[in-house]
């Protein structure tokens, strides 16, 4: 088992603790699937939302919060019944924008597993405006179920009621939604084809400057994240802050990246190049490669 994990364990009822620890292997990065979640409901008798809550010490052990050490974490549950963890991320000694929020680390972590739906967050914290603003902008956000300790199961409209959102801004396919951009550029890079391929996958309905970020490490490992930006515009995730978020919950040290890229759409309103290379050189003594292509 993981170093990160051997307090919130201590935590934990006793069968959940026990069938809980084969699986928090030197690999765990906070995805459960479906049928490793029935079975923890099977051998600790509960529910698929008790099970859940209860495994929310876990998620919040996925946090690196060096600056307000305040540890959140969230799980999100996508249509699959595969659940994904998150939890809150603060660059040391950077500027309080870069941190990342347990729920959108969840959610960006379904995102890039391939999940479109996600019914279920479920929280250890009230989700703060910022958080509920970004759940707005999923496939029926309205509609989530948000789960918090102590609380009745309430849809996401009862803590952001009368909300603005997506269709205020004429959008239509929500984030996770499947749609995808072309764009125009041979590569024999695998760091770069990978990079690509992610930024095709990104959601940058506001700007059209579609993005990506991979990042490796000195063992060759590489980590990633795709823009998702947001109506509100302020609570949009950047790739950069994904990629760090992905490479938090797989335990991996920000000093042990090797290489960055990020790839954007030159077509786009916006570019995201200075903003990147902010985060990437609060965290590595890296430089950032900078590739712009064009959407077929
Ligand atoms: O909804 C919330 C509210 C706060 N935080 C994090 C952000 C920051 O790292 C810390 C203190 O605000 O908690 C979350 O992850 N989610
Ligand atoms: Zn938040």
């Amino acid at each position: 088992m993981q170093d990160r994990f051997v307090n919130c364990i201590a935590q934990l009822p006793q069968a959940l603790a026990d069938n809980l620890v084969p699986l928090l292997h030197q690999d765990f990065c906070g995805h459960i699937d479906a049928q490793q979640v029935a079975d923890l409901c099977a051998a600790t008798n509960m529910t698929t939302d008790q099970l859940l809550l209860a495994m929310l010490p876990v998620a919040a052990a996925l946090a690196k919060p060096p600056i307000s050490e305040f540890y959140v974490g969230a799980i999100a549950k996508g249509q699959s019944g595969d659940i994904y963890m998150g939890a809150n991320m603060e660059l040391n000694g950077e500027a309080l924008f870069h941190s990342v929020h347990a729920e959108q680390s969840a959610i960006s972590h379904a995102w890039l597993s391939g999940e479109t739906v996600i019914e279920d967050v479920i929280v250890n914290f009230s989700p703060c405006g910022h958080c509920r603003q970004f759940m707005n902008e999923l496939v029926s956000g309205q509609s989530i179920k948000i789960h918090l300790p102590d609380q009745a199961i309430q849809p996401l409209s009862h803590y952001l009621p009368y909300a603005f959102g997506p269709s205020d801004l004429d959008i239509t396919a929500p984030l996770l939604s499947k749609q995808q951009q072309e764009f125009a550029l041979e590569s024999a890079d695998p760091m770069v084809i990978e990079a690509l391929d992610q930024a095709s996958l990104s959601y940058a309905p506001y700007t059209g400057s579609y993005a990506a970020v991979v990042l490796e490490t000195k063992d060759g490992q590489t980590f990633c994240g795709r823009y998702a930006e947001n109506a509100a515009f302020n609570p949009s995730m950047l790739p950069m802050q994904m990629a760090l978020s992905t490479m938090s919950r797989h335990n991996r040290d920000f000093s042990e990246i090797n290489r960055a890229v990020l790839i954007e759409s030159g077509k786009g309103k916006i570019s995201l190049v200075g903003a990147t290379m902010d985060a990437l050189h609060a965290v590595a003594v890296v430089e950032l490669e900078h590739i712009v292509v064009d959407p077929v």
